[in-house]
């Protein structure tokens, strides 16, 4: 079908598909052939136009109509609609050889979707299921969304939208060291509000998830990931959706929750979601990209996109028949749903099925157009635009007794409750990370060893001048690479996670950085404290009280400094691919100006500045003083060489401030990377979503 066709058709379709009031008005015009046939040299397709457009002035169309009649079907017809669209429209800009290009990946799609009722987006790859998705549920990010969703009747409000939804992701990000019944445990915690919910009610929920999901026996197994062993593919996806169940939503959205699972774990899933939405009146649209036959016919409707247009939405009992109407009879033994893919896929193996499988593809969006179109003149399709009564507000808690009076009114539960929460799942994660502490906690005591037996035993000599100053330098430079580039994969791993969860609304940002900052800084702290005894105790550093503690407390203040460095840099980026390229060349040039490798004094004023937002340089340059300060060296008379600690701090361009305002600046320094981490996080947290 060539492009004039399509648009043809599309135009015919709009007029057909447009507001019944509206349409009423305009057909006197329809009469009067205003949107006249169009003569396409393409055989089949302009002929297929014509016959349609006759067929609607005539109003003579061949295709049966699926009135439901029997009780569940006439039951159906009370059924709330939760979500319609119309006319959805979504484009995006491209480049194609340096072109500027428009291209429309959703095209006029239209539905609903009703309480309880589960409902398939079914298409090939790059259809636009995703998309269709996501911009149902309120989660397309750039390009341009048109057309008219409704949630309950009205246009959605992103805060109660995102409140009385839920959505699960393809992936399931998931911390893998909890088990299941943590993992929910603590959605539940976060999630549901305490001043609707007591702790004894949020146990019950959980219960009766792990139940209703089929998760009772591994209710004590770690959800795992690649690297650690755990539930199964299919026992984790049911863990995200029970996870996004807790809060009752009314409407739930999943991306492909089929994607990796064998048929039978496939089947399990949409069957208990379909159950579930039935029982407690939730309305459900999946993405799936080829499921098996019977998990086609689970679904109680299906949508089927081709190019980003509809090719059916309907019951998914007709859908055979309705194919068959057109000319398309699904043989007997072969599944469904393949075969409805197979007619949407375009097929590029040459030009001449491409072209073949073009036209089959419009014929199919045109045929849908039709069909559509009939429908809606009879008023049996219903496209959402008529929804006067549905206000969302009747009470489901008969449905179910898990079930609030009054499910949707979610608040954020106090400050300081959603902080204890994360803190507590942060260190139940980080506690149970043997591999994380130990070889934290090797590499502080195994450097330290090294470094101490290095200089071990300092003398009073010049030549111990030198060896001082690089081991104090080496306990500077062991706060920064060993604190930052573990944490940052770490933080990486987190930062995903509170992403797909502040999608969610289901804790603020505030509450989840200091929990990051609290529990990354007394690790470091930690392995700081061994590393640092260790090389004092074996080289001998100026051993008294006052002087370990003024090093340990300097050195402290430069983990503080490192922790937020990393934090800063977890935030400013996006993937931890580039983070690991950036940090650690930041971390050099901070080393390269701290004092050791170029006398600060020397340096070239364009360059020389960089020490006064040096770290490094601030925690070097008190660990030296601290360290020779009313130091006396034995020096051969006449030699050139040092005699007390003080020559050594000036010429090293180590005095310019005490211990104190170093340590000062560093805090300082501190809470501006503190100060620019939170800030980016925020930014990086905040929906942009197009709501329409
Ligand atoms: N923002 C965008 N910019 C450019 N192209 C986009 C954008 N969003 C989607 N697309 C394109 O639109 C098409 C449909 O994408 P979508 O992810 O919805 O497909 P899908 O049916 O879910 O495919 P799959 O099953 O492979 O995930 C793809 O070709 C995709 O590249």
């Amino acid at each position: 079908m060539s492009d004039q066709t399509f648009h043809e058709t599309k135009r015919l379709y709009s007029f057909l598909t447009r507001d019944y009031q509206s349409r009423e008005e305009d057909n006197s015009n329809m009469c009067d052939t205003t949107i006249p046939p169009v003569s396409i040299s393409d055989g089949a397709s302009t002929s297929l136009y014509n016959d349609a457009y006759n067929e609607f002035n005539t109003n003579t169309f061949t295709i049966t109509p699926d009135l439901p009649h029997s009780t569940e079907s006439c039951q159906e017809l009370f059924k709330e609609v939760i979500l319609s669209w119309n006319d959805l429209t979504y484009e995006v800009d491209t480049t194609v050889k340096k072109t500027l290009e428009t291209r429309t990946i959703l095209n006029q799609i239209s539905g609903q979707v009703k309480s309880g009722e589960t409902i398939a987006i079914i298409g090939s790859s790059g259809a636009g299921k995703t998309t269709l998705l996501n911009a149902l549920s309120g989660r397309i990010v750039g390009g341009r969304l048109s057309g008219k969703v409704l949630f309950c009747g009205s246009p959605r409000h992103p805060d109660c939208f995102k409140h009385a939804t839920a959505y699960v992701q393809q992936d399931d990000l998931m911390h893998p060291l909890l088990t299941v019944q943590e993992t929910l445990s603590y959605a539940a915690k976060l999630r549901l509000p305490n001043s609707q919910y007591s702790a004894n009610n949020k146990i019950n929920r959980v219960s009766a998830i792990l139940q209703q999901l089929r998760l009772v026996g591994v209710r004590n197994t770690h959800i795992g990931n690649t690297k650690t062993r755990g539930v199964s593919g299919g026992e984790r996806k049911r863990v995200s959706i029970g996870a996004e169940l807790l809060t009752d939503p009314r409407l739930l959205f999943l991306d492909e929750p089929t994607s990796g699972l064998d048929s039978n774990s496939s089947q399990l899933v949409v069957e208990l979601v379909k159950n579930i939405a039935r029982e407690r009146g939730i309305a459900v649209l999946m993405t799936i990209h080829q499921p098996s036959a019977r998990i086609f016919n689970t679904f109680d409707k299906v949508i089927l996109l081709s190019q980003g247009h509809l090719v059916y939405f309907g019951p998914t009992s007709t859908a055979i028949q309705y194919f068959s109407n057109i000319g398309y009879q699904c043989p007997v033994h072969e599944n469904p749903a393949d075969y409805f893919v197979d007619l949407m896929t375009l097929d590029y193996r040459n030009e001449h099925t491409l072209t073949e499988s073009k036209n089959r593809v419009s014929v199919l969006v045109y045929n849908y157009m039709r069909y559509a179109a009939k429908r809606m003149y009879e008023g049996q399709l219903d496209t959402g635009q008529h929804t006067p009564n549905n206000t969302c507000a009747s009470d489901v808690s008969d449905m179910t007794d898990l079930i609030p009076p009054t499910p949707h009114t979610q608040t954020w539960n106090c400050w300081m409750y959603e902080y204890k929460t994360l803190i507590s799942r942060d260190w139940v994660n980080i506690m149970r990370n043997t591999p994380y502490l130990v070889s934290q906690a090797m590499q502080s005591l195994f450097t330290g060893l090294i470094v101490g037996f290095m200089f071990y035993y300092l003398k009073h000599d010049p030549i111990s001048v030198q060896n001082r100053m690089g081991i104090l330098y080496t306990i500077a430079l062991n706060a920064t690479f060993p604190i930052i580039m573990p944490a940052l994969q770490a933080f990486y791993e987190e930062r995903d996670i509170m992403l797909r969860e502040r999608s969610s609304a289901v804790y603020r940002v505030t509450t989840f950085y200091i929990s990051k900052v609290t529990t990354f800084m007394p690790i470091s702290l930690a392995c700081g404290v061994i590393f640092t005894t260790s090389v004092y105790f074996i080289s001998r550093l100026t051993l008294t009280a006052s002087k370990f503690f003024t090093a340990l407390s300097v050195f402290s203040c430069l983990n503080v400094v490192s922790i937020s460095f990393m934090l800063m840099i977890g935030s400013a980026i996006g993937t931890m691919d580039v983070a690991f390229v950036v940090a650690p060349a930041i971390v050099i040039i901070e080393l390269l100006f701290g004092g050791l490798i170029a006398n600060p004094t020397t340096i070239t004023a364009a360059l020389g500045w960089i020490r006064w937002i040096n770290p490094v340089y601030y925690a070097y340059a008190a660990l030296v003083k601290n360290e020779f300060d009313s130091q006396v060296f034995e020096c051969t008379p006449g030699a050139q060489c040092y005699t007390t600690g003080e020559q050594v701090i000036e010429v090293n361009g180590m005095g310019r401030f005490s211990i104190l305002q170093d340590s000062l600046f560093l805090l300082l320094i501190a809470a501006v990377f503190n100060t620019i981490a939170y800030a980016l996080l925020r930014w990086r947290a905040m929906p942009r979503y197009i709501m329409i």
